[in-house]
């Protein structure tokens, strides 16, 4: 896109903030753009009066005039600052709402993870981290409004002052363009430097996330505040040393632009006066052709718009490659509806995280069959939550074939709910919390509290419709145990509700020893209908399940029931003993 066909789109972008209240911008910037070329003429018309030693009333007239240019320029701008506000703010919630459906539409986590996409997100919703000002897309199109009617300011100045003297009207105007233009140029080497370090940005936000809302146990019961700040001022340095280095390379640079505008003050003060010197022009004319010269010049300065709009067209070119990136991805996947529980087939899968070359999978194959309760186990790290993600299709295998009843996860998503580890607390209701994974459902009371009572989720708050926010108002929050106890009741929901493949992944880590031991009789064995995939690493948990596939190197290295892997005397029964032992029993 042309540089003026992208700055043509930022004044578009403005009725993105409501046509009402841009239509309001324009006209008080409209104003502020005539003020300098009537009080030019007001000035030059009371000079004239005064010294033709008219009526006092013609002088009062022309004063008044004067004043009344001041003054609109001072109401004007004081009502600009809420106006441009309000539409900054608008507008730029518009796209971070837009640019959030992109982010919510991108059907593979690969896709979502990528440094690339990160970048993209994080640019084209800034709020301006680390400057006093926010860098965003709705702040280069109030920029850009205001430039363009700075240029026009502008050029009406050089139009009233091109009545007196065409020369020095179009000499002032080209020599204010180009100090702009070439003091722009050299500024705008900050924001690339600001725009290279994309990932220190996003590390300096995080720490100061985490040590405000992130690790408050953590930061107080161990004085953290010192390291945490000692971390962000290193952070700081880090990424913006080199914008500083450019700034200070930047600064001796500005001495022949200084020179340029003292040259063409001179000209702008100096002509008009030579010519009254020399009886060409009067008194009035020349204070006239002051101030509109030197509203000519005004141009030559760079002001924050510039940064405004330079930053929110890179912000707008983001959001851009987000849409392409997005409209680029597989279409999200339908949602396949099941009567009978699947069978899930993986065929020598290999698999490596996005900018990993590790093989977290490496030649992984095992068959789930209709109905069956399998247990995952393995050490921390050797791949079993990745397992699952590639079974919900969340990402694609580098090789081999994932197949749930025959079809591609990813592009027919199959009926399946998947309790994770790190499961969401939503900051909702606790009807809320249970009926997400089926949101068509709708709220059926009596099917969310079965849910939660098989889930033996207790002591919670009596009223379904009970906040579980301790921020928002009236809201309560729960224990580790209770949440879990929740989430798991969110998974039987969706199962309740046609969901025939369940993924519990350590659904019993936050549970006391009474509730795990109640975990098998209350939820496992109401599940039969549902082919289920228990990942934990509590053995007494897993070891009533169909059959137990321990997981080593990316593959299956073990595949029987608790009874049959005991007796083969391999890692399992290793890993059995180990945990019996320290639980002091063989009972783990
Ligand atoms: N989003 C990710 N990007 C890059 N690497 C990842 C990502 N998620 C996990 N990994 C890496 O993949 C490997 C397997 O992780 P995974 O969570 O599948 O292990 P796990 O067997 O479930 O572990 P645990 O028992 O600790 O829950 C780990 O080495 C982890 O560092």
């Amino acid at each position: 896109m042309s540089m003026i066909a992208a700055r043509l789109r930022l004044l578009r972008l403005l009725a993105r903030g409501g046509v009402g209240l841009a239509v309001l911008l324009v006209l008080l910037q409209l104003i502020r753009a005539v003020v300098p070329v009537a009080l030019a003429l007001a000035v030059g018309r009371l000079v004239a009066d005064l010294l033709a030693a008219r009526t006092g009333a013609d002088a009062a007239v022309a004063a008044v005039l004067v004043a009344a240019a001041f003054l609109t320029d001072q109401i004007v701008w004081l009502l600009i600052d809420p106006v441009r506000t309000l539409l900054v703010k608008r507008i730029d919630g518009d796209l971070r709402a837009r640019v959030r459906v992109l982010a919510a539409s991108v059907p593979s986590l690969d896709v979502l993870e990528s440094e690339a996409f990160q970048d993209r997100m994080a640019r084209a919703v800034d709020s301006g981290t680390g400057v006093a000002r926010d860098r965003s897309v709705g702040n280069a199109a109030a920029g850009q409004l205001e430039l363009t009617v700075r240029m026009l300011s502008a050029g009406a100045a050089a139009a009233l002052l091109a009545t007196w003297s065409p020369p020095l009207a179009a000499g002032l105007l080209v020599l204010a363009l180009a100090v702009r233009a070439c003091v722009r140029r050299q500024w705008m080497r900050i924001i690339d430097k600001l725009d290279a370090d994309t990932a220190g940005q996003r590390y300096e936000f995080y720490l100061a996330s985490q040590a405000v809302v992130g690790a408050p146990k953590d930061v107080r019961l161990y004085g953290l505040s010192d390291w945490f700040a000692g971390r962000f001022r290193a952070a700081v340095a880090r990424t913006y040393a080199p914008v500083w280095r450019e700034l200070l390379g930047v600064l001796p640079q500005q001495w022949w632009a200084a020179g340029m505008l003292l040259v063409a003050s001179a000209a702008a003060l100096g002509v008009p006066a030579v010519a009254v010197l020399s009886g060409d022009a009067d008194p009035a004319q020349l204070v006239t052709a002051v101030i509109a010269g030197l509203a000519v010049l005004n141009i030559s300065a760079m002001g924050m718009e510039a940064y405004d709009i330079e930053y929110g067209l890179r912000g707008l070119a983001a959001a851009d490659e987000l849409a392409d990136r997005c409209a680029a991805a597989a279409p999200r996947p339908e949602v396949v509806a099941a009567s009978q529980a699947p069978v899930v087939r993986f065929d020598d899968v290999v698999f490596s995280y996005p900018g990993s070359d590790r093989r977290v999978l490496d030649g992984l194959s095992l068959t789930l069959r209709p109905g069956e309760v399998v247990a995952v186990v393995g050490e921390n790290g050797v791949g079993k939550t990745t397992f699952v993600k590639l079974m919900a299709g969340l990402y694609r295998p580098d090789s081999g074939r994932v197949t749930v009843d025959g079809a591609d996860p990813h592009s027919r998503r199959p009926p399946i709910t998947v309790l994770f580890q790190d499961f969401v607390r939503y900051p909702a209701s606790l009807r809320d919390n249970v009926t997400p994974a089926v949101p068509e459902r709708g709220a059926d009371d009596d099917a969310v509290r079965d849910a939660l009572r098989r889930a033996g989720a207790t002591g919670l708050p009596e009223d379904l419709g009970t906040l579980l926010w301790r921020e928002g108002a009236g809201g309560t929050d729960l224990s580790g145990g209770q949440w879990q106890r929740v989430a798991l009741a969110r998974a039987l929901f969706a199962v309740g509700a046609g969901k025939r493949l369940l993924v519990l992944d350590e659904p019993t880590a936050s549970l006391d020893v009474r509730a795990e031991a109640e975990f098998h009789e209350q939820v496992m064995s109401r599940v039969r209908d549902t082919t289920t995939v228990l990942i934990s690493h509590r053995l007494s948990t897993v070891r009533y399940a169909d059959r137990i596939l321990l997981l080593r190197d990316g593959r299956v290295v073990e595949d029987g029931t608790h009874d049959e892997l005991l007796a083969a005397g391999g890692g399992y029964a290793t890993f059995f003993t180990t945990q019996a032992a320290a639980f002091g029993g063989e009972d783990a």
